[in-house]
């Protein structure tokens, strides 16, 4: 495991967001902003729900960190006029940590379980029956004595969220009712989402200042969040307090945030594989030691986003700079340099979309 946490570019929570995403979430799927085919396909489970007056099905949401699926899980419970609990995979080990939460539900409750690909196998066993038939064997004893006393759970939304859908075994994930796929955020929906944060801390965007700030967002709204709030203090502290493209820029520059999204790290993956290695193809570890930091680094926190962005590919012989890529450094790419690809828009950029979405997964060349 690597920890970017430190990172203003990472998709994932440091403490320092929690409080904000608080104050920052949507609270109904009409505040939601993007993600169009979820919100609606969930718009009609939700409806159909309370048309008949009972508990929507299971739920299961994937997607990459950030995205928003703890937010629609809390618009599912907010719509249905329902409590939330939130809990995660990884603080079920036990299948009686799972029955202690699963017998304290009200019914109709929603239960959050981010994660859900984590879960212990005996609390996942668990699990099967209680989205199935409501009920939970609670084992008393132990060997040959042991016996299982049935406990009946009042119906209960579960809301799942993980990274890869294929993960799940497939006993889980059938038996959820609906699965949305969530996806990064275009350069407009973000602009959408950076305008509202604003609004809600008071801080005075305009258009173009807001889609400065989405540009260097890799289409994730906690990323955007995060430098919204850098930029608000260098307006505040540099200037008059309001941002414009101009101040979004010099502000992101200050924080080593590029017009793409990448950070120091990023570029100096790609800057030592152009400049000491020719453009590759070069090994994992090879390459880990001429930027000096850990090869787990560079491969899960670098190398993803600069796959997605269709500037590094991965092939069997090593690790290769696109022409996008020296490009990017400012430098003209040799007449071999690989094409690369970027899922979504066929452009090196940001909202390309990475192995893990569609993309074609190449073989990893650790050496
Ligand atoms: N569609 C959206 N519109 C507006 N804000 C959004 C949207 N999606 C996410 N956000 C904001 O981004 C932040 C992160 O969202 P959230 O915590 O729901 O992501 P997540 O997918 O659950 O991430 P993780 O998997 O890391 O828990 C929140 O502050 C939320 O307000």
């Amino acid at each position: 495991m690597t920890h970017d946490g430190d990172r203003l570019v990472t998709a994932e929570a440091d403490g320092d967001d929690q409080a904000v995403e608080a104050a920052l979430r949507p609270r109904s799927l009409d505040e939601f902003i993007g993600q169009e085919r979820v919100r609606e396909q969930l718009s009609l489970v939700l409806h159909a729900a309370r048309a008949r007056g009972g508990t929507p099905d299971h739920v299961l949401l994937s997607g990459p960190p950030g995205l928003g699926k703890t937010t629609l899980s809390m618009i599912i419970a907010a719509e249905m006029g329902v409590p939330i609990r939130i809990t995660s995979g990884p603080a079920i080990q036990h299948a009686g940590d799972l029955a202690a939460i699963l017998s304290s539900l009200s019914e109709g409750e929603v239960l959050f379980l981010d994660e859900i690909h984590r879960m212990s196998r005996p609390a996942e066993e668990m699990l099967y029956m209680a989205m199935e038939d409501f009920r939970v064997d609670i084992i008393v004893g132990k060997g040959p004595g042991a016996t299982a006393i049935p406990l009946e759970l009042p119906p209960f939304t579960l809301v799942g969220a993980t990274t890869r859908a294929g993960l799940l075994p497939p006993p889980l994930r059938d038996r959820f009712g609906f699965t949305g796929h969530m996806d990064f955020y275009g350069p407009a929906e973000l602009e959408r989402v950076i305008h509202r944060s604003a609004r809600l801390l008071d801080v005075p965007v305009d258009d173009d200042g807001a889609l400065e700030i989405a540009g260097r967002s890799r289409g994730t709204p906690r990323i955007a969040n995060r430098l919204l709030r850098r930029v608000r203090d260098y307006a505040q502290v540099r200037a008059d307090g309001r941002v414009s493209r101009e101040i979004a820029s010099l502000a992101l520059d200050v924080y080593e945030v590029d017009a793409s999204g990448l950070d120091r790290l990023d570029r100096s993956v790609l800057h030592a594989l152009v400049t000491l290695f020719g453009g590759g193809p070069v090994g994992l570890s090879t390459l880990a030691v001429a930027v000096g930091e850990e090869t787990e680094t560079v491969e899960e926190v670098a190398e993803p986003f600069l796959v997605r962005s269709g500037l590094l590919a991965r092939t069997p012989r090593g690790r290769v700079a696109t022409a996008a890529a020296w490009k990017h450094l400012g430098l003209v790419p040799p007449q071999n340099a690989a094409s690369g690809q970027s899922g979504r828009t066929g452009q090196p950029g940001l909202f390309g979309i990475g192995p893990e979405h569609g993309g074609n997964p190449a073989p990893s060349a650790n050496e």
